[in-house]
């Protein structure tokens, strides 16, 4: 089992979540975060001060894959999200230990 944790533009988010469901894994967790990679920091002004914003908003996505195989996931995610603008986020995977589902008892690959 495989953890993939997707950095990608709020915009972009439709797109992936349409291509996580052609690519078979349609669950997953959204959060709103902000953060910081290359994409530059932009300069604003209010009430005459300028100010910098150097953290951007992104949106987090957590998907947990045990049958899909994981490169289709991170693949789906790529396509959905990229503009090849500075920007476009990152994808991180990592091992899953264990899962349960809390209805059934389920646990491992079937909790999935
Ligand atoms: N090394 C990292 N650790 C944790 N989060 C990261 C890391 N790199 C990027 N992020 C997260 O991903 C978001 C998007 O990163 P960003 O697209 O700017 O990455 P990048 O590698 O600098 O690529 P680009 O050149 O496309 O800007 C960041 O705002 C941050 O939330």
């Amino acid at each position: 089992m495989k953890m993939v944790v997707a950095m990608i533009r709020p915009d972009k988010l439709g797109d992936v979540k349409k291509a996580l469901v052609e690519a078979g894994a349609p669950s997953l967790t959204v959060t709103n975060v902000s953060g910081r990679g290359s994409q530059p920091a932009k300069k604003g002004q209010w009430r005459g001060e300028e100010y910098v914003v150097d953290l951007h908003q992104k949106v987090k996505i957590e998907c947990v894959v045990a049958d899909t195989p994981v490169e289709d996931v991170v693949e789906a995610i790529k396509d959905g999200a990229h503009t090849g603008e500075k920007g476009d986020g990152k994808i991180f995977v990592m091992p899953v230990e264990s899962a349960v589902q809390i209805r059934t008892g389920k646990e491992g690959p079937e909790a999935v």
